[in-house]
């Protein structure tokens, strides 16, 4: 698993976005299948949503031949709710970019049969391909997408009824109250997560830096369920220094030494 330490989110951001649109590019390419993009909501991927607007603007990097799929959904609330994923993700990338609608997956939250909508979805994956490249971000409690503490670390998409620690995380969005927050969400698994080709999570700000500790420290455990990232083949995690406050200054030193390239120098598009 790569750790790479930024000083600040911007250049997190930055950098996240480069290697994204590097991977597009070079998927376009090779020319033999559109590039299929795993996508977060929170306020983690915002930074990176913008400089791929950037990227697309100044003509670097085109979304016409990419499938995303979203990692989650509420349950109940109408896509066009202010703080729906689906009202997130058009508003903050979609509707600036080139991509085609058809194009765009995200879990129907409103979907008569939920089971249904979750089998559906793990087949819309595969007949895709596969996941390339999925990015994600985390939870204080280290939950990835909507997978709360002890949920299975083979998971695949399914419902599932959030945490009251994420419900008060949550509510920020939600005018500080716990009640407008929905109790149950559509989720990709753990193990959906980890059948992409590559992951990569984006950890920033104070309030994430126990989780870090714990994923990058310490042991796979299905409390911390993006600790499981340890197992995968091509896992990176980008953090800047604040959720890095609870890593062992050796720790930081040595990734921040073995990683001097990534930390230094914008992947090339
Ligand atoms: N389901 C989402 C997660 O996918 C996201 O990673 C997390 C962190 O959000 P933020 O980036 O705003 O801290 O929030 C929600 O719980």
């Amino acid at each position: 698993m790569r750790i790479l330490i930024y000083n600040d989110y911007d250049h997190l951001s930055q950098w996240v976005a480069h290697y994204v649109a590097r991977k597009i590019n070079q998927a376009e390419k090779k020319g033999d299948k559109p590039f299929v993009l795993g996508l977060p909501t929170g306020s983690s991927p915002i930074g990176t949503y913008q400089e791929l607007v950037k990227l697309y603007q100044a003509g670097k990097v085109s979304f016409k031949n990419v499938i995303t799929f979203n990692m989650d959904e509420y349950v109940g609330i109408p896509e066009d709710h202010p703080q729906s994923y689906h009202f997130f993700m058009w508003d903050n990338l979609f509707k600036h970019i080139d991509i085609p609608k058809e194009n765009v997956n995200i879990l129907n939250g409103n979907a008569t049969d939920l089971e249904k909508e979750c089998c559906d979805y793990e087949q819309r994956i595969k007949d895709a391909g596969g996941i390339d490249l999925f990015l994600g971000g985390i939870g204080p409690d280290g939950h990835i997408a909507f997978n709360e503490p002890g949920s299975s670390l083979s998971s695949k998409t399914r419902i599932k009824t959030l945490t009251y620690d994420t419900i008060v995380a949550n509510s920020r969005f939600f005018d500080n109250d716990v009640n407008k927050v929905p109790k149950m969400a559509l989720t990709v698994g753990v193990g959906t997560v980890m059948a992409a080709h590559e992951v990569l999570i984006i950890v920033n700000g104070y309030k994430k830096a126990r989780a870090l500790q714990k994923v990058v420290e310490e042991g796979v455990n299905h409390m911390w369920t993006v600790s499981m990232l340890q197992m995968h083949r091509h896992g990176i995690i980008c953090c800047d220094e604040e959720a890095s406050m609870e890593l062992k200054v050796g720790t930081v030193k040595y990734f921040k030494d073995i990683e001097y390239d990534a930390l230094h120098n914008l992947p090339k598009v």
